[in-house]
Formats: structure tokens, sequence, C-alpha cells
């Protein structure tokens, strides 16, 4: 590694020594640029890595809301807008208990890149709060987003920064959020907010749009390895809305998950998630708010493993679609005992550090990093974007082929990057290098600016 990447290294430890999330993605992805930062020498003069490691802007806020009894809770507010230079900033929420700074900014930082790949000109942000939606009523919700969007307002717009869904927030939470903020602003700009219902401005294919393409980056990396997905069988974890777009992809394309997990645990249904039945209930337990995924095993009468994670299960291809760090050590030696040949992340960061490693170090194993894999839906966000300013709307079919191809291309380009700089079917690398390029081109070309 060069001595810049190290020297910067070395300085964010120190910074943030109490953001390990942070730490553990900018480890990732400053570990895998030395191929360009060497070839630039520039870069190190006008401090390039350390300003890219810096959020642009950081807004902290209260967000206090009234329950069904009276009483009255404030959670914390976040919108970490982390870079600009591409285009406005652009990244989901996240309401979940574990929602920390260290936690926003690794996914800000994660989201600068991802963008970039998408070749649509949007930067990098994301933003959430400690609330949980899980066992609230629909009216709690209502008056936490509404509490929650009367701060972000004045920091967010259709050229200046643009949230969308992510954990604990889908479209129930994004339609009482653009409804405060209509009321707030006095105007119908939809472009605020992308995710939204297809009534007041959505774009067809975004609640799908995640899923469906981790699942075309996969019929990518099938076709380098001249192999198939048909009849495949895939452990997915998580049964939110990325899990669902999995699921209900795979099935159309002749393969099928076996697995999906909850916090309670996993279930393993060997038919496969592929009936109507089964991918339209997995809307219903995530709608329930019950968090749990024994529901599904009690329903259709699969096996329940309390308290255990699906990724010993001996398949074909594991996809870990729930949260950050669900893989260690531990599932990743597992994996490689059972034999696995690929290894596709899809929830944002869900393997340490240490296990990611590992994988990348079998050498039967194709490990593709999250932010290509899950890059689908802010691309078809970057879509709806497009619509509302046209104020127009594209059909299924248009959206879904736009979708395919730009997945299709950040599978091809991050892997021909790889092998050009001679680091073989590379993609993790391949991926940070031509994300970080195009932020870095802009960052150069508009000066010390930020
Ligand atoms: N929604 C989107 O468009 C995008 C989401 N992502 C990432 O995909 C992942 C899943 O997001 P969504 O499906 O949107 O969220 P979601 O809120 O719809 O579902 C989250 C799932 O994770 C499960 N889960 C929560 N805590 C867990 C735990 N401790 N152990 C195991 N499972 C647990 C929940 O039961 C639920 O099934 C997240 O990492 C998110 O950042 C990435 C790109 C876009
Ligand atoms: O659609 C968006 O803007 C947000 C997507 C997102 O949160 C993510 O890519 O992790």
């Amino acid at each position: 590694m060069s001595k810049y990447i190290d020297r910067v290294l070395a300085e964010v430890k120190e910074k943030n020594a109490n953001e390990p999330e942070f730490l553990q993605t900018v480890e990732e992805v400053l570990g895998t640029l030395a191929p360009i930062v060497d070839a630039h020498p520039e870069y190190e003069k006008v401090a390039l890595l350390e300003r890219m490691v810096e959020p642009e802007r950081t807004i902290e806020f209260r967000v206090p809301w009234v329950d069904d009894n009276g009483q009255t809770h404030v959670n914390r507010g976040y919108r970490v807008q982390f870079n600009g230079a591409i285009g406005p900033y652009k990244g989901g929420l996240r309401f979940a208990p574990s929602v920390n700074l260290s936690i926003m900014k690794f996914l800000g930082f994660e989201q600068t890149f991802k963008n970039s790949l998408t070749t649509l000109p949007m930067g990098g942000a994301k933003g959430g709060s400690d609330f949980d939606p899980n066992g609230k009523s629909d009216a709690e919700v209502m008056r936490f987003c509404q509490s929650f969007m009367t701060e972000l307002y004045r920091h967010i717009g259709p050229d200046v920064d643009i949230p969308a869904g992510d954990l604990g927030v889908g479209a129930r939470e994004i339609g009482y959020l653009y409804g405060q903020y209509r009321k707030i602003r006095g105007a119908f700009e939809n472009g605020t907010i992308t995710g939204k219902g297809r009534s007041f401005g959505g774009s067809v294919i975004r609640p799908e749009a995640t899923g469906y393409g981790a699942v075309y980056y996969v019929e990518a990396v099938m076709k380098h390895e001249n192999d198939t997905l048909a009849g495949k069988t895939v452990a997915v974890s998580g049964f939110g809305n990325v899990a669902w777009g999995i699921c209900k992809k795979l099935a159309e394309l002749g393969a099928k998950a076996v697995t999906l997990s909850g916090p309670d645990g996993y279930i393993y249904d060997p038919d496969g998630v592929v009936t109507e039945e089964k991918i339209n209930y997995m809307l219903e337990m995530r709608a329930s708010g019950r968090n749990r995924v024994q529901d599904y095993a009690d329903k259709f009468g699969v096996q329940f493993f309390p308290g255990e994670k699906p990724f010993g299960q001996k398949v074909d291809i594991v996809m870990p679609a729930a949260m950050q760090n669900d893989v260690h050590m531990a599932e990743a030696e597992k994996m490689v005992a059972n034999g696995l040949k690929y290894y596709i992340e899809v929830a944002n960061m869900p393997t340490t550090n240490d296990a990611l490693k590992y994988l990348m170090s079998q050498p039967n194993m194709v490990v593709a990093p999250s932010k290509a894999v899950n890059a689908g839906g802010v691309l078809v966000s970057g879509l709806e974007m497009s619509q509302n300013s046209e104020r127009y709307s594209w059909t299924a079919e248009e959206v879904d082929s736009k979708l395919h191809q730009i997945m299709t291309g950040i599978h091809d380009g991050s892997a021909e990057v790889a092998e050009r700089y001679g680091l073989g079917y590379n993609l993790v690398a391949g991926a940070n290098l031509v994300g970080f390029q195009k932020v870095a081109d802009a960052m150069m070309a508009q000066g010390i600016a930020w």
C-alpha cells in the first residue's frame, strides 16, 4: 500500500477512534486504491484522500414525538452529506435503534462510491434516526416522520440533497416524510425524495430495484464464469424490502432462495421462496412490524432455526441482505468448508474486514461487493429523479431495461478495471477503483472548494 494511504489511514483511525463501522469501511476502500493513488502523486499535495474521508457536512438534530398514550419521546436524527462533487447529495434514511454517527458515516462514505458507480450524477449522503418503527402504531410512525422532517426539510431539495428509504424506512415512511415536506415547503417539489408511491411521482420498479439489480449483477457474474443462474439454490438473509426483490427475481429466472432470516433466527425452505403466496407473505411479515421470520416457518411448515444465521447451509450462492457485519470469520469458515463458489454481498457492508479478506483469498470463490451489487436501488432512485424533472413516468420495461443494462455495466466495468491493474477478477477492488476515480476527477477539477 502507498505511504500516502498508510498515513491517511493512521490519521483517520486517530481522529475517529470511537467510530468502528466508519473506520472499517475507510480501511476496506483505501486498502484497494494504491494502483490509482500511486499513479497520481498530485493527490497528496491537495490532500485529496484527507478531504474524501471527511464529510462535507454532518447534521445532528433532536426529534421529539408523542406516542399513542400521550408520552413524549426524544430520538436523535442525522443527515451526513458526505460528498457532493459529482451531483446533489443522495442516499437513504435508516430508522433503527442501532443508528449512530459511526453507522451514518460508514453508509455515507459507501454511498459516495456506489453512486459514482451508477454513472448517474449523484453525490453521497445518508441519514436516519435511532427510532425503531417496529412495534409502533401507524399514527406513531407518522408523528415521528413529521417531526423528523420538520428539521430535515431545511437541508434538502431536488438540487441539494435527495433522501430515500433504507432499513426501517419503506413506502409508508416515505409517504409521511414527503407529506410533511410538501406542507412546510408549500410546493409540490417531489424531486426531493425518492421511493415515493406511484400516485405522487414514484418510479415503477423502485421497490424491487435493489433486489432485482443484485440478481442482474449475479447474472453478469455467471456469464463471466460460463455458468447459469437457473437451478441454483441461494441462502438469503433478512426478509425485508431487498430480500423480497431478490426472491422475486430469482424465482422468475429459475433459481430459488431457500433461506430467509430475522433477528430471531432463520428459516430453511427446501422448495424455495418461489410462489407468489410465499413472496407476498414476506411483505406481510415486514408490514406487521413484528420483525420475526419464524412466522414464515409457522405458516408454511418449514424448519426454523432460532438464534442462528443461514450462512452454514450448503447452497450455490450466498446473498446476505439484512444488516452490516452479519458475516464474521465463523460464518465465512462455514461457507468455505461447504465449498461455496459465489459470495454476493447485498446489505451495506455485511462482512467484517477479516472475513472479507479470508473469503477473497479462496482461489475458487467469487466475492462481489455490496456497493456494486446493491447499487440498483439508488440507481432507480436516480431514474425517479429524472422522471420527476421531466414530469413524466417511464414504463416498467423502460426502467427495468435501464436497471439491467447499468447493473451489467457496473459488473463489467469493475472486472475490466481490476484486470487492467493486474488484479485478476477482483470485483471488490474493481468497484472501489471505478467509484473512486470519478469522484477524484471531479474534486481535482473543482479545486480546494471543499
Ligand atoms: N432498501 C434499499 O433500496 C436498499 C437497501 N440496502 C441495504 O440492504 C439491507 C436491507 O435493507 P432493506 O431490505 O431495505 O431493509 P428492511 O427494513 O426492509 O429489512 C431489513 C431486514 O433485516 C432484518 N434484520 C434486522 N435486524 C436484524 C438482525 N439483527 N439480524 C438479522 N436480520 C435482521 C429485518 O428483520 C428485515 O428482514 C440494509 O443493509 C440496507 O442498508 C442497500 C441499498 C438499497
Ligand atoms: O435510493 C436511495 O437514494 C437510497 C439507497 C440507499 O440507501 C443505499 O443505496 O444504501
